[in-house]
């Protein structure tokens, strides 16, 4: 990336570029399309992962979201690599062949575009977080992507409704055009009335957490949450964890958040979904921003975790016990 404080993290035109040429090298099991425009009118790009790519075969669909927010570089680098892992692998790797000939794949690679590019143009890192939307009747820009969604929006005290606010939550929920743009596509993919996508992962940093719904509340078994369906959540987790050494808990054991991805796509679309805190444990070993240097080692390191989602995606409830 030009004028970038770390040139070894890939900006959006690059990102552009590597999607076109995955597409390119591999059009029979890889398809790229634009879902929709950031704020500041950047493609938003969905990149679909699957035998017969160009056609919507009924398979279940497993759907990997990335850079919600603008400073979390490392996940858009976890994007690339799943890109690459997934088709280079086709083909050569059994269990990937298998995955990809039975799950249709989707990755968005970065859904905050604005805010990245904000975030690493500069020659310095702005330690910038959400989108670059400006807020009526307020000099403060932006909206915490994570916080906007449509589920108990608001309700309870882990977002901020002031515009200032890193966690601000907007004026309404969807009201950032990225989070209205990614949910239209996930409602997009209710096909006779079932929602094909059956589990995802919404990749941040850091801190090397696995963390599953709900964050709103501490509770486990709540409205909208069965006990089969938390144990689920939890087995699978904890299972997923096991394979990149991050520590599985439920999101609201490591703070209250309402309007989250995870509390919408469990909620209100009965996805069975993670949020990823990847590498660093913590901010001695460099925050938001650690070397690319790490980048290969930390992006490898969920390999297997991947595979173990793709793996239960065709019933995520197996992982308890439960019949099809
Ligand atoms: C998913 C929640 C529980 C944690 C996340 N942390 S982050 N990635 O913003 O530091 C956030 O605050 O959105
Ligand atoms: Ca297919
Ligand atoms: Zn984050």
């Amino acid at each position: 990336a030009l004028a970038s404080p770390d040139p070894g993290y890939t900006d959006h035109a690059e990102l552009l570029d590597i999607v076109e040429e995955v597409v390119t090298e591999h059009s029979g099991i890889a398809r790229s399309t634009v879902i929709g425009t950031s704020y500041e009118g950047r493609d938003i790009v969905a990149v679909k992962i699957s035998d017969n790519a160009a056609t919507d075969e009924d398979q279940p669909e497993v759907l990997f979201v990335h850079a919600q927010h603008a400073r979390e570089h490392l996940t858009v680098e976890m994007a690339v690599h799943l890109m690459h892992m997934l088709t280079d692998g086709y083909g050569e790797d059994a269990r990937i062949t298998e995955l990809v000939d039975s799950r249709e794949i989707w990755i968005l690679p970065n859904v905050n575009p604005d805010g990245s590019e904000y975030d690493m143009a500069g020659g310095t890192w702005r330690n910038w977080r959400k989108n670059r939307q400006p807020n009526a009747g307020s000099r403060s820009v932006g909206t915490d992507l994570n916080r906007n969604w449509d589920y108990r929006w608001g309700c309870c005290n882990g977002s901020s409704g002031s515009p200032s606010s890193a966690t601000y939550r907007g004026s309404a929920p969807e009201s950032a055009p990225e989070v209205r743009v990614i949910a239209d596509f996930v409602r997009s993919r209710v096909v006779g009335g079932e929602q094909q996508i059956t589990s995802a992962v919404d990749f941040h940093t850091y801190s090397e957490l696995v963390l599953w719904p709900f964050g709103y509340t501490y509770g486990e078994v709540v409205p909208g949450m069965t006990r089969e369906e938390y144990d689920t959540h939890e087995a699978l987790g904890t299972y997923i964890a096991q394979a990149n050494g991050y520590t599985p808990q439920q999101s609201s054991d490591l703070y209250i958040t309402d309007g989250s991805i995870g509390d919408w796509l469990w909620g209100d679309q009965r996805i069975v979904n993670f949020t990823f805190e990847m590498y660093p444990r913590n901010a001695r070993q460099g925050g938001f921003y650690p070397p690319s240097s790490v980048i290969e080692r930390e992006t490898a390191r969920n390999e297997e975790a991947v595979l173990r989602l793709l793996d239960y995606a065709d019933c995520p409830y197996r992982i308890v016990g439960a019949q099809a």
